[in-house]
């Protein structure tokens, strides 16, 4: 999905609700275990309940990768489902040496036909540029993290003065496009969103960490919206595990909804 089409779908459903995809066989409700595929199921009526509340889709990949062979085809399923309107995040954190992301790169957008993928920035721009060669396709690059390990590396001082984050961000910038390249930042950092603004005016951020990891919607909006909106938060756990009885989907629906409000109100 290219970048207008996204701005178009976020307008029309006044909504940038990211839904996670992070499903847990220990965590969904335990009548879907009798089904031959409980994972996809409840993927299903996840995505049917929350789909006009949201633009985007986010499978975290090692929830399918647990189960072998059978999450591969559980996630293959659940993308082949999300309708064409939705943005589809594969959130599988890769990056290796060019020849590795390459195919890293083919196994997501072409066999799995995902729009777009996480990618660590640790190794530098040939670990990265493979993603961005795919027409159509982007990248989501890790750029200062929602989780506490952020303290350890992304937040120490350079000696130009720059946080590595600041100098992650700044310098992959020049690698591709506001077409190609957006950024994940967490909504526990709401406070650094005004600063990554003044490098990446015009980019798309992906913001995880509302809702179970405690971020604020409203700081998000406040710090992180551009003139194209220029946002997607994620909320995982906060909208597929509100609830583990048999009506877990309208349960789903609801959180989604009420996010989704709270998002109407500034578009
Ligand atoms: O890349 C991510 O999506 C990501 C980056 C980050 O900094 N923090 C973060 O929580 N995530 C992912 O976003 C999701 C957050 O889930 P909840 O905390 O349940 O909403 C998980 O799939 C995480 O792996």
């Amino acid at each position: 999905m290219n970048r207008s089409t996204l701005i178009e779908q976020i307008k029309e459903k006044k909504s940038f609700l990211c839904v996670g995809l992070d499903t847990d066989i220990r965590k969904i409700p335990q009548h879907l275990l009798d089904l031959d595929d409980p994972i996809f199921e409840f993927n299903k009526q996840i995505i049917d309940a929350t789909k006009d509340y949201c633009v985007a889709y986010k499978p975290n990949i090692a929830f399918y990768e647990a189960h072998g062979p059978k999450g591969w085809e559980s996630l293959k399923k659940t993308i082949d489902y999300i309708p064409s309107t939705h943005f589809t995040i594969a959130d599988a954190k890769r990056g290796d040496i060019g020849n590795t992301s390459g195919l890293y790169a083919r196994a997501f957008f072409e066999e799995m036909n995902f729009d777009s993928i996480t990618v660590a920035p640790y190794m530098g721009a040939d670990s990265v540029t493979p993603f961005l060669e795919f027409e159509g396709k982007w990248v989501i690059l890790l750029g200062l993290t929602s989780n506490p390990g952020a303290e350890d590396f992304q937040q120490l001082e350079l000696v130009n003065g720059n946080k590595v984050y600041q100098e992650v961000i700044s310098g992959s910038s020049k690698w591709g496009t506001k077409d190609n390249l957006m950024y994940v930042v967490g909504a526990t950092r709401a406070e650094a969103l005004a600063d990554i603004r003044e490098i990446i005016p015009d980019s798309f951020l992906l913001i995880p960490g509302v809702g179970a990891q405690g971020g604020s919607l409203e700081d998000v909006i406040k710090y992180g919206m551009n003139d194209d909106i220029g946002l997607l938060v994620n909320s995982t756990r906060g909208i597929i595990y509100a609830d583990m009885s048999p009506s877990f989907a309208e349960s789903a629906a609801n959180e989604a909804k009420k996010i989704q409000q709270q998002m109407a109100a500034f578009l």
